[in-house]
């Protein structure tokens, strides 16, 4: 379904990704990982035809350096994480933005009731059709990423490319996220392809990982065999599993402690 070769790209024609290949298969969900300014936006940007690259990118056989813009989208859609919102429209206008597509092209075009009918499929989905009439500008991170997420399905994509869509969610809801694409994923022969930062929500949503260091392939593979504790300490020069086990030891200890023990606070001198 999607195909990279030899694919490097990058900013001011000096390349941040170098020679990158793999492929991912409908109903196959990857995971990028890798250390801060490895590459992995922009490999995600190369994917979704934002910025140009060499070497090859398809989609189902077709290149998308031949493809229009209009075409890669109803292809793939990008969901990233939230920054801040400046523009006040409801809850139902920013879903019905990802109907876009949809409506050939005219978002001035009076939205047709299948379009408003799917934009509020996708609200029920993501929970949030009840608060459908609400200034987007009012919701909490956590809601506003649920309506991000319905404005991505609205789009009707068969790859959604994820660029670290789970900051400003709790950690409940960043598990509901990615069980939801995952789950999403398994239908229809659906793609995810997720940057995300967190080694343990990557496992739960991945079934391939390619791990990015210094903008090449350090490693690519099913997420079982390809997440090593030798690579990820190599890759985020750091003992990932130490620090992850030890994390867990705090955490037990803190349970087990008196109450009384663990909230003395040290003195300021
Ligand atoms: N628009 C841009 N113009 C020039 N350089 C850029 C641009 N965007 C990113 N870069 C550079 O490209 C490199 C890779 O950036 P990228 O955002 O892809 O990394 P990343 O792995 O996603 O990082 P992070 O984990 O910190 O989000 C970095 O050195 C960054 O400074």
């Amino acid at each position: 379904m999607l195909t990279l070769n030899n694919v490097s790209a990058g900013y001011g024609g000096v390349d941040v990704l170098t020679n990158i290949s793999l492929s991912v298969k409908e109903g196959e969900n990857l995971c990028i990982l890798g250390p801060n300014g490895c590459g992995k936006t922009t490999l995600v940007k190369a994917i979704a035809g934002l910025i140009p690259s060499k070497g090859t990118i398809q989609i189902d056989g077709k290149n998308i350096s031949k493809m229009k813009r209009h075409e890669i989208a109803s292809k793939i859609a990008v969901m990233s994480q939230i920054s801040s919102v400046y523009f006040s429209y409801t809850v139902f206008e920013t879903v019905l933005l990802g109907r876009y597509l949809h409506m050939k092209g005219n978002a001035l075009k009076e939205p047709s009731f299948n379009d408003k009918l799917y934009t509020a499929e996708c609200l029920k989905a993501v929970g949030m059709y009840e608060l459908r009439d609400r200034q987007i500008t009012t919701l909490s991170g956590g809601q506003l990423q649920r309506v991000y997420l319905a404005r991505t399905l609205a789009q009707e994509p068969s790859i959604i490319l994820l660029d670290e869509p789970t900051n400003h969610l709790d950690l409940k809801n960043q598990a509901e996220l990615i069980d939801y694409l995952k789950e999403w994923s398994k239908i229809d022969g659906h793609t995810v392809i997720g940057v995300l930062h967190d080694i343990n929500l990557a496992m739960r949503l991945a079934d391939n990982v390619l791990v990015l260091d210094n903008g090449r392939t350090a490693a690519l593979g099913k997420a079982d065999e390809v997440i090593t504790s030798n690579l990820l300490n190599k890759v985020y020069d750091m003992d990932v599993v130490g620090f992850m086990t030890d994390s867990l030891k705090r955490w037990e200890s803190f349970q087990s402690q008196p109450y009384s023990q663990v909230t003395k606070l040290r003195k300021i001198k």
